[in-house]
């Protein structure tokens, strides 16, 4: 019977800044615990589970099998019903009480945030009776998009909307990004600044003075390239990787002091609204596309309008792999990631999370790369 407190790592950061490729790689690489994994998406489709699900299939099919996350499937769990922060009771405690029921067959629990999420409501949860009676947070890791950050924005790259508002000298940069990034990293017991290949030496220091001026001293900050770990895992990551998971700093015995905006919009009597709701999202379904048309129509689409975000799958007529499409400020990538499985339908499928997005404008123009099926 396990009478120690489970540790729980939450992994927080803004859209895109690199959760889910730090969960695959824990996944992947540390050996010896029996991981369950809790993902929290802002759109209404389950992509990052989806993603780190694929992780753990080729975990097994290629890794030592205790190697991989608890159970595989049943050892994801996906919050999509909102940002975390405001579903914890009704989404995240009872998903606790299972994990909790299920005490012996765990050793830690990862938890990964929605890029729009408040971490501190969350890691409150953990100070409810049935909670902290055997769960403890291990530490809140905040990750953070080295390029943005020092490019003075807080997504990759901003859309023309919001670089023509930069260039307004009036304005500052939007406050509902910048609030959030000092609430994420207020929280934080250890600040990961990811895609440090992109990043220039010179504006390595940039980041350092912003991310000082929003941490106490006492907090590390650690630059990473997780480009590594995607393209050539290496035996010396796992170390690196393992010791994130047992910081041990108890945040939920401090979580009440963090000061944070929201908590002051809220005393000062202001609308209790999130940065999230100055978010919107949408879903978009096809058929079978032109993978490179795709490609063209959704790059228009990331310079013309104001998407933070965008991700998913496409299925390309002939391929028998799944086609992995991310989208990080107007940064498109995509690589296959694994096999359409027997009977699965062979559908193409995109989040897109922005501002003022026209879905159906996004939808008829990404609609242009659909084969027309030949019945
Ligand atoms: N070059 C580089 N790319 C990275 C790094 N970390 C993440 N990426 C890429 O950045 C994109 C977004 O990474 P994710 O891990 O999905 O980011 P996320 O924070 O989980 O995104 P959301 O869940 O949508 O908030 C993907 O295309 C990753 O491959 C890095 O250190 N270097």
């Amino acid at each position: 019977m396990n009478l120690n407190k489970i540790p729980a790592t939450v992994v927080t950061g803004f859209l895109g800044s690199g959760k889910t490729t730090l969960l695959a790689s824990l996944l992947r690489q540390v050996t010896g615990k029996r991981i369950a994994v809790i993902v929290n998406e802002f759109g209404e489709q389950d992509i990052d589970s989806s993603l780190l699900r694929g992780c753990a299939l080729s975990c097994e099919e290629g890794c030592e099998e205790d190697a991989t996350a608890m159970e595989t499937e049943s050892g994801i769990f996906e919050l999509a019903n909102g940002c975390i922060c405001c579903t914890v009771e009704e989404e995240f405690l009872p998903v606790m009480k299972k994990l909790m029921a299920r005490r012996d067959d765990i050793d830690h629990i990862l938890i990964e945030t929605s890029g729009l999420a408040l971490p501190k409501p969350l890691v409150q949860a953990f100070n409810w009776p049935e909670v902290r009676q055997h769960c403890t947070v291990d530490a809140i890791i905040t990750l953070i998009d080295g390029p943005a950050v020092a490019a003075g924005r807080y997504a990759s790259d901003v859309g023309k909307v919001e670089a023509q508002r930069l260039a307004d000298d009036s304005l500052d940069h939007d406050p509902s990004l910048r609030e959030l990034l000092d609430d994420q990293l207020s929280a934080a017991d250890l600040v990961l600044v990811s895609k440090t290949d992109l990043l220039e030496p010179a504006d390595r220091k940039r980041v350092e003075e912003l991310v000082a001026q929003r941490v106490p001293a006492s907090v590390k900050t650690l630059f990473i390239d997780q480009s590594l770990y995607i393209n050539q895992p290496r035996a010396s990551d796992s170390a690196q990787l393992e010791a994130l998971m047992g910081i041990g700093a108890a945040s939920e015995e401090s979580i009440d002091r963090i000061d944070n905006h929201h908590d002051r919009h809220h005393a000062e009597g202001a609308h209790h609204d999130h940065a999230h709701d100055h978010f919107d999202s949408c879903v978009i379904r096809l058929g079978e596309v032109d993978g490179d048309l795709l490609a063209d129509r959704l790059q228009q689409l990331l310079e013309r309008y104001e998407i933070y975000r965008a991700k998913g799958f496409a299925a390309i007529p002939g391929k028998p792999m799944r086609r992995v499409i991310q989208a990080v400020g107007e940064r498109l990538d995509g690589y296959f990631d694994r096999l359409w499985g027997q009977g699965e339908p062979r559908r193409t499928q995109l989040v897109i999370i922005g501002k003022a997005l026209d879905s159906e404008a996004l939808h008829a123009a990404l609609a242009s790369a659909e084969i027309e099926a030949t019945a």
